[in-house]
């Protein structure tokens, strides 16, 4: 039955997913704000330049890989999700995990020079080209900017991971019922923390969000499904298992 959600549970539900955050979130924001100006070298640019496609899309595909497992480590460490059918679990993150990557990249970008944290210091789109998908990389560092620029805290960030990443509208869903349940709380539990924080204003941007997310992912599928038919050895030896289960 439906217990009416107390206060108590969902500011336990917020502490909750904010330390899973925390724990999983795999550079801090005062590591990287102390990094800020590290940024590449014309040597080191053209390093990158000299790299193969396929060579390019292996470093990037391991990056993201690694991403994603924090990503996995996150959900796993969501209050609920445990609760949730291992092949919903499955499915959230296969078709959630890198939106949330995306949401998170936001805290690795600096708007002043619109570089971004990559390969150990900030790159600009200059540094992709090697990868010959500029529209995707123009796509990436614009939705970094654009969520950067809403300046969210380290627990906004962490609600908001968690709302992108229980979406019950997701197809093939077996136990829909039980993930808006947890969509519901977290719901409310954003709507909670903008109020503590006085900034409800951010909540309809955040929604805004949702979408620009879907149509991002589904650009990143086709590229990576492009990348495959040219060079099908490389994704088949190179990206890591969970990748080609999540994008296989
Ligand atoms: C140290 N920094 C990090 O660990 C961050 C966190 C996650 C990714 N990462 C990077 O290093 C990183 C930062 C910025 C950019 Cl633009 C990139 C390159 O991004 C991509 C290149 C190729 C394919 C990408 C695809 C595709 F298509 F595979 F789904 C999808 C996404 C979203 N990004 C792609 C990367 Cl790999």
């Amino acid at each position: 039955c439906q217990y009416p959600t107390s206060l108590l549970h969902i500011e336990e539900l917020c502490a909750s997913i904010v330390r899973s955050h925390r724990e999983t979130s795999q550079y801090r924001v005062e590591e990287l704000q102390a990094l800020r100006w590290k940024i590449f070298t014309r040597e080191e640019i053209q390093m990158y330049h000299s790299k193969s496609v396929d060579e390019m899309w292996q470093l990037c595909a391991d990056r993201l890989s690694d991403a994603v497992q924090y990503v996995v480590e996150f959900a796993k460490r969501l209050p609920g999700f445990r609760q949730i059918r291992q092949n919903d679990q499955i499915n959230l993150l296969k078709s959630g995990s890198m939106e949330v990557v995306l949401v998170r990249m936001s805290r690795l970008f600096n708007t002043e020079n619109s570089t971004v944290f990559f390969d150990g210091k900030f790159a600009g789109t200059e540094v992709f080209k090697s990868l010959l998908c500029a529209d995707l990389i123009m796509a990436v560092f614009d939705f970094a900017h654009s969520m950067s620029a809403l300046r969210l805290t380290e627990p906004q960030v962490a609600i908001f991971s968690a709302l992108v990443l229980i979406n019950p509208d997701r197809p093939g869903l077996e136990d829909r019922g039980r993930v808006q349940r947890l969509r519901k709380d977290i719901e409310l539990a954003l709507s909670h923390i903008l109020h503590r924080d006085n900034q409800e204003s951010l909540v309809h941007r955040l929604y805004q969000k949702v979408p620009v997310l879907k149509g991002l992912c589904s650009l990143h599928i086709d590229k990576l499904h492009w990348f495959r038919q040219l060079y099908p050895l490389t994704v088949h030896t190179h990206f890591p298992p969970l990748y080609k289960e999540l994008f296989g």
